[in-house]
């Protein structure tokens, strides 16, 4: 099958217990919950995403014929050889990627010696063999991811409290501050859950800080 993506780019993943860490970014194109139109986002199930993920048209965007291109792709953006010792790490996200990622790009991305992480909004089942599964559960959208490495939770979103996701099987927890208009307030509020809640860990967005993608 053939994959719509937005952009490719290499940074340091910004988000989340990975925060840090040198990786390539594969973003989808395409969202569940947003058709990415600012006309639409007030009506939209998802109103406050921070991305452009519509078209074609970024860096190394295009339409890939197979997953076997998309992943030389991928490799050809990462520094250096892949070996055992460092392994690409690959962050497919988007828009939704879930919409699109199978396991036939999982296993082309694997066969060449990434790891590969994944961010996605919970709402489509994932194919078998990623790595990392970071999942960001939107008040808006039906959760049928219940498990997985890390849960996200952009905060706040009064109809999606903390308390009614600590109950999913998930290793971290992390309260992520809704950037925007209220970021200063959405920080303090998230700051001060953290505290109270010592369960959950703050994701402050280290690329935003460092005006990197
Ligand atoms: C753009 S989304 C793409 C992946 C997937 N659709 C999802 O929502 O998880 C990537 C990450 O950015 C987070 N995010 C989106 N808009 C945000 C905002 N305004 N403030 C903080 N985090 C945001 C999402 O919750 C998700 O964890
Ligand atoms: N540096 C960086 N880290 C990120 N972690 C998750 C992101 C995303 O948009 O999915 C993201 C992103 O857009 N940039
Ligand atoms: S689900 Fe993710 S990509 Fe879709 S609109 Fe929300 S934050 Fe953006
Ligand atoms: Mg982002």
């Amino acid at each position: 099958m053939s994959y719509l993506v937005k952009e490719i780019f290499y940074t340091l993943q910004g988000e989340g217990a990975q925060a840090g860490r040198p990786a390539v970014f594969c973003r989808f194109a395409g969202c569940n919950l947003w058709s990415g139109r600012e006309a639409d986002r007030s009506a939209a199930l998802c109103r406050f995403c921070d991305t452009d993920f519509r078209g074609t048209d970024g860096e190394g965007g295009g339409r890939y014929a197979d997953a076997r291109t998309l992943a030389d792709k991928i490799l050809a953006t990462w520094p250096c050889e892949a070996s055992a010792a460092v392994r690409p790490y690959v962050v497919c996200t988007g828009g939704e990627p879930l919409l699109q990622l199978d396991a036939a790009l999982v296993d082309a991305l694997r066969a060449r010696g990434c790891e590969v992480a994944v961010e996605t909004n919970g709402t489509c089942e994932p194919p078998a063999g990623i790595d990392w599964l970071c999942v960001s559960p939107k008040a808006g959208g039906d959760l049928v991811i219940r498990s997985g490495d890390e849960l996200k939770l952009v905060y706040p979103q009064p109809a999606l409290p903390p308390e009614s996701l600590e109950g999913l099987a998930f290793r971290h927890f992390f309260l992520q501050p809704m950037d925007g208009a209220e970021l200063v307030a959405s920080t303090e509020a998230a700051l001060a859950y953290c505290k109270a809640h010592p369960r959950w860990r703050l994701s402050l967005q280290l690329h935003k800080l460092l005006g990197i993608p």
